[in-house]
């Protein structure tokens, strides 16, 4: 079905836009059909405007970018003054209608996890719904595995234009700083937002802790609908920006945490790997056990009830949902208990997140609390002696091994973590390391295999092989 080119550009502040009609959107010249319009993004190694050639020799009709091209492509240009944002809007247009409701969390830790709690209350009070986000995106039928966290703009809408029609409402989506500082999600308007905590990340992206608060913050000041509700994390140092922006907006503000006005935690406690958690409901008494081992899972449940309510979920079932709860794939997950010791697999690639992960930990480590963990090459330098140091403050036995090397030389990676982590033995092969960290255990230990999560693959070079630390546990077990 053929849009009309001034309709999707509408708003885009383009001086003239010719009276053509276009069969689709593209910014890959790789990928463009015949008739489609190219967007020539500014990217973050080069210039779409330099494939034009290309695009039209697969037919693209028409050119979109944000200055002029050298050369003449041959295609009309239309010139608008954010190229991303103008893509991201068009793609939502040849994608309409999308879900009626859509949340979004962003934060450096917690954002998977609380789509998919989101989901899972939505779920249970029969909402059709789905998530979205670094597992891909997920609902009741399964999971399609995805390549980023937040999708680029046409991938996206293209998943929310199928999923609004399998029947699908409510979206629940993470949304990355690197997605927002490129505009992914520009083509949505928000019913509610949240901010879950800010540290260390993707600093080999942006510039530096500003910037990379600037992208998430575009989150509250620019994506939120119009009489939408803002979650704030209110425990976290770096939430004040979050709060404001959110009441600069008009937003309704939802806070939670330690000093919550929605939901106020008052006490937790530990009830075998699950939480007893109670606190006051816009200051009524509740509490629930939350199935979930680490008390930021509270946090993280706490963010997601928030978001369910404000979009329609009933309080007293949302509620009730939580003690249903299951953790993302990979979240701190209990993977195994062996010899009188337990195996647990987190995600945790980035320095807090290790650290919140082993002090969770800790409390039920009667033994050793062991650690064997990596960092991906081609990914921020600089976390990892950050990391190595909260290994060797915090884990009583740890083992240096390879996270997705990717181009990188990975005993240079293990050098730089190993600098920081002197008492560590070095293991390049991941299953050689999970197995001499299962070798070691003894009766009240507890073992954390960190930074992979849910993934399924070892990237050595540029080839993806299979690999899950959930499989090598299993396995290694079965071997004993
Ligand atoms: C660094 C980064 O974020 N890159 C993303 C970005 O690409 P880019 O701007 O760098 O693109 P570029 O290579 O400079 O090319 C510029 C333009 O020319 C076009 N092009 C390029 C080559 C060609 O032959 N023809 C052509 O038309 C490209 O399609 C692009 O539009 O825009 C692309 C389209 O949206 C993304 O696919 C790509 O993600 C890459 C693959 C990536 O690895 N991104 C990671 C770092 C990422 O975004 N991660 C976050 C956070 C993860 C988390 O914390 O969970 C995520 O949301 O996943
Ligand atoms: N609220 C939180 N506070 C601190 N650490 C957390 C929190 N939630 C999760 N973590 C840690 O961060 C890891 C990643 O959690 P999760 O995948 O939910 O976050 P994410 O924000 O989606 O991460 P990513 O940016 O890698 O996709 C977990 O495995 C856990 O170690
Ligand atoms: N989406 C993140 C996840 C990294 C996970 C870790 N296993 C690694 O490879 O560093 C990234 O691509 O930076
Ligand atoms: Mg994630």
């Amino acid at each position: 079905m053929p849009f009309a080119l001034t309709e999707l550009l509408k708003g885009a502040g383009a001086p003239t836009v010719p009276a053509i009609e276009v069969e689709g959107i593209n910014s890959d010249s790789r990928a463009i059909g015949r008739g489609e319009a190219f967007f020539a993004l500014p990217g973050t190694r080069v210039h779409g405007d330099g494939f034009a050639a290309q695009a039209v020799g697969r037919g693209a009709s028409v050119m979109i970018s944000d200055r002029q091209p050298e050369a003449d492509p041959g295609i009309p240009v239309v010139l608008v003054e954010d190229v991303r944002a103008a893509y991201a809007q068009a793609a939502a247009r040849q994608f309409a209608p999308q879900p009626d409701v859509s949340v979004a969390v962003t934060g450096t830790n917690g954002k998977s996890s609380i789509v998919s709690f989101v989901r899972q209350i939505w779920d249970a009070c029969g909402i059709a719904a789905a998530s979205l986000g670094t597992v891909g995106v997920e609902t009741r039928a399964g999971i399609r595995p995805r390549e980023l966290t937040t999708s680029d703009a046409l991938s996206l809408h293209r998943d929310l234009g199928e999923l609004r029609a399998e029947g699908i409402g409510h979206i629940a989506m993470e949304a990355s700083s690197q997605g927002l500082d490129q505009r992914r999600v520009d083509g949505i308007r928000f019913n509610a937002v949240a901010f879950t905590n800010l540290s260390r990340d993707h600093l080999d992206y942006h510039r530096d802790m500003d910037t990379y608060r600037d992208a998430k913050l575009r989150l509250f000041t620019d994506l939120i609908a119009e009489g939408g509700a803002a979650v704030v994390n209110a425990d976290d140092p770096e939430h004040m920006p979050f709060l404001f922006a959110a009441l600069d907006r008009g937003a309704t503000l939802m806070t939670v945490g330690k000093e919550g006005a929605f939901l106020e935690l008052t006490e937790i406690r530990n009830e075998g790997y699950s939480q007893r958690v109670i606190g006051r409901m816009v200051g009524e008494p509740v509490s629930f056990l939350l199935p979930l081992t680490g008390a930021f899972q509270v946090n993280n449940a706490a963010v997601a009830l928030a978001l369910a309510v404000a979009t329609g979920a009933p309080a007293d079932k949302a509620v009730k949902a939580l003690e249903q709860l299951q953790g993302a794939k990979g979240r701190l997950e209990l993977v195994a208990e062996h010899n009188g010791a337990a195996i647990f697999v987190d995600y945790s690639h980035k320095p807090v997140a290790l650290e919140t992960a082993l002090e969770s930990l800790r409390p039920y480590a009667g033994g050793k609390l062991r650690l064997v963990f990596g960092c991906g090459g081609d990914r921020d330098k600089g976390k990892r002696p950050i990391m190595g140091d909260v290994a060797e403050r915090l884990a009583d036995d740890v083992i240096v091994t390879d996270d997705n090397p990717r181009t990188e030389d990975a005993a240079t990676i293990r050098a730089e973590i190993l600098a920081a982590v002197p008492k560590a033995l070095e293991v390049g092969d991941r299953r050689k390391a999970i197995e001499t960290g299962i070798a070691r255990l003894e009766p009240g230990d507890v073992l954390l295999i960190a930074g992979k999560g849910h993934e399924d693959y070892q990237i050595i070079g540029t080839t993806k092989h299979h690999f899950s630390d959930h499989e090598v546990v299993l396995e290694t077990l079965k071997g004993l």
